[in-house]
């Protein structure tokens, strides 16, 4: 479990075991009638492969819980198949099972008929072992459970407190402590200089991080560029300038000087006398703390004067973040942390730790290797998506960052229209939020649904491409048109199908989605006009305050890691479309569920299922 080898989970019952090194997410582990061990298959990727053959053997494995038998006997899971008895598998975040496993003890505690002292210490005690598991500092985990303890104060309880929401109230809050050092992180000023500097270890994640950072503030408004200070790795200055190239961001460094404080200086100079906003300046790693970086480090600051100093942390750095983060603090005084690869298999409570220990604010955590990974880091926030209670200021945030363009398409729906260009753009718009599952743990309630953990983001993205680039593949009138000209002419699917490189068959399926769609637009269209109307009478008020309420009422409606799932059809409309306070993600009274499953998506909604495949 611990060398290499993965954890597996099931929500329900949080089963563990080991399994092959080559174990990959998706794989089934079933127990087959008449053995004892069970094992790994692997689906062929074919339409065929949720047939009991269309699966391949991987190897065996061990998983408490179900290796004898126990799990066939257990009604309460389903059992698609008379022979094999999946559970859903995958190479999980551990940040991810950190709040699964937190949630579920929480959940266990008050939900239990009895809560008394012993149902309470039992759950303390599996908050932090799971704490633990995760690299939190031992001192650290101590402390949030006498603190626990003494704010509940089980055995002086009055009878009248509701024990359950004083112990879920004081979990939640004692999480929050943990990563919340009460210390404000900078904020750039429109219209001024604010030169960033970024220190940290090798391969930390510094450079792709600061082109991530640089697009963030660029998406909001700011000018911003990046300076390469790192003259000791070949190949640096190169590779942030094809990942600046990509995201069309200005850059500076050279490749004949080799004394990074003097190409620090001469960026920042250049791009101040520009008149830029935020420069953000990478400087070199080294694989070990040496007193050659931090020299070199001090030269930098010395030479740029920035106005913020972050230390990137990459999660998977375990107990050594600590003593790291301190060594850093020392000689670079950094005043935010940014915390890398929290996708990865990383425990991530190390860097967590490191917060502590150095008094100072993550700002920000890198969720993978694409240039939008990057999420504004909350301590509530943070506790409340941990926990699976979603983040609907994230989420909101997310999406009119992207700022989307759905102006035709609400005019549309509210005209009871829903054309193919329509679901083209729906489909973009989809894919410039990035990951489902990402969004999936911003939705209240929505990560603890079966099936979502699991979720396959590579198969859902090649999926939506691949309906892209089938819409590329009409003519400007098709894309305009109801679809009903292909049903007449048929001779115009082989086309796009050829021209896009998929078979007649997904063409007819995009096509029926539309049409699905286009059926929904047309009962929707009247009671549209009448919402919008809603939705501009609230537009006007308070917007912190209006967002505040919508996230306690999805939260209501999610419960604290109940896997309460809010009414999704609600949720879109309170987005709504175009005006007032809306999201502009999803036009107004969209059902994400019927969308995504329309998108053939479904499977992911409700586990296992798995869509068509490909021909
Ligand atoms: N999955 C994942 N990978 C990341 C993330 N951030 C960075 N990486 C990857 O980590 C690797 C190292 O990142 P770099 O940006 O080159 O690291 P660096 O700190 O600049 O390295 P040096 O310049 O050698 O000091 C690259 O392959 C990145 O794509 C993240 O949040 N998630």
């Amino acid at each position: 479990m611990l060398q290499n080898r993965r954890v597996f989970r099931t929500k329900k019952r949080n089963l563990v075991g080991l399994g092959p090194q080559d174990i990959s997410r998706g794989d089934l582990v079933c127990l087959v009638a008449g053995t004892d061990v069970s094992f790994v298959f692997r689906r062929h990727g074919t339409a065929e492969a949720n047939a009991p053959g269309g699966v391949r053997l991987v190897r065996n494995a061990y998983v408490y819980g179900i290796m004898y038998g126990e799990f066939v006997k257990n009604d309460s899971f389903p059992t698609p198949y008379p022979h094999l008895h999946p559970t859903k598998t995958h190479a999980a975040m551990v940040l991810q099972d950190l709040g699964r496993r937190i949630s579920g003890a929480l959940h266990d505690a008050t939900r239990a008929p009895n809560l008394d002292e012993k149902a309470f210490k039992s759950m303390l005690n599996e908050i932090s072992g799971a704490l633990l598991e995760a690299d939190v500092n031992v001192k650290l985990v101590s402390r949030l459970k006498n603190s626990i303890s003494t704010t509940v104060n089980f055995k002086d309880l009055p009878p009248a407190v509701n024990k359950k929401r004083l112990i879920q109230k004081t979990v939640f809050d004692e999480l929050v402590r943990l990563v919340d050092p009460h210390a404000e992180p900078f904020k750039p000023k429109k219209g001024k200089s604010n030169v960033i500097m970024f220190v940290g270890l090798q391969g930390a994640g510094k450079t792709t991080t600061c082109t991530k950072l640089a697009r963030h503030y660029q998406a909001r408004g700011f000018r911003a560029c990046l300076v390469c200070a790192d003259t000791f790795r070949a190949g640096a200055f190169d590779q942030l300038k094809q990942n600046a190239t990509k995201a069309k961001i200005p850059y500076y460094g050279s490749l004949t000087e080799t004394d990074p404080a003097k190409v620090a200086r001469e960026g920042v100079d250049k791009f101040k006398k520009e008149r830029f906003e935020v420069i953000i300046v990478d400087t070199s790693g080294r694989h070990r703390q040496e007193s050659a970086l931090f020299q070199e480090m001090m030269d930098i600051q010395e030479a740029v004067k920035p106005d913020e100093t972050i230390m990137v942390l990459d999660a998977s750095i375990g107990q050594q973040a600590e003593a790291q983060a301190k060594a850093f603090k020392e000689a670079a005084d950094f005043g935010a942390i940014i915390i890398t690869k929290t996708d990865g298999h990383a425990s991530g409570g190390g860097a967590i730790s490191a917060v502590a220990a150095t008094h100072t604010p993550i700002v920000f955590i890198g969720t993978g290797e694409h240039m939008l990974d990057l999420e504004r880091f909350a301590p509530q926030q943070f506790v409340n998506k941990l926990l699976g209670m979603g983040d609907m200021a994230g989420l909101v945030e997310h999406v009119q960052s992207l700022k989307l363009d759905q102006k035709e398409t609400i005019k549309h729906i509210t005209e009871g229209i829903f054309t193919i260009r329509d679901l083209r753009d729906q489909l973009s718009n989809i894919m410039k939020m990035g990951p489902l599952s990402k969004m999936a743990g911003m939705i209240p309630g929505m990560s603890n649904l079966p099936g979502m953990a699991g979720m396959d983001d590579d198969e859902s993205s090649s999926r939506l491409k691949r309906m892209i680039y089938i819409c590329d593949s009409m003519t400007e009138k098709e894309l305009d048109s109801d679809g009903k000209m292909f049903i007449e002419q048929p001779t115009r699917m082989t086309r796009v199908a050829c021209g896009s490189g998929v078979s007649v068959r997904e063409v007819e399926d995009l096509l029926s989605q539309q049409r699905m769609m286009a059926g929904m637009a047309k009962k929707m269209g009247g009671s549209m006009k009448n919402m919008q109307k809603a939705q501009q009478a609230m537009g006007g008020g308070n917007k912190a305050q209006q967002m505040a309420a919508m996230q306690k009422r999805l939260q209501s409606m999610g419960g604290a890691g109940a896997g309460g799932m809010p009414d999704m059809a609600s949720l879109a409309r309170m987005f709504g479309g175009g005006g007032g306070g809306g999201m502009p993600g999803l036009p107004g009274g969209m059902d994400m569920q019927k969308m995504m499953e329309s998108m053939g998506m479904g499977g992911m909604m409700g586990g296992g299922g798995g869509g068509r495949g490909r021909r």
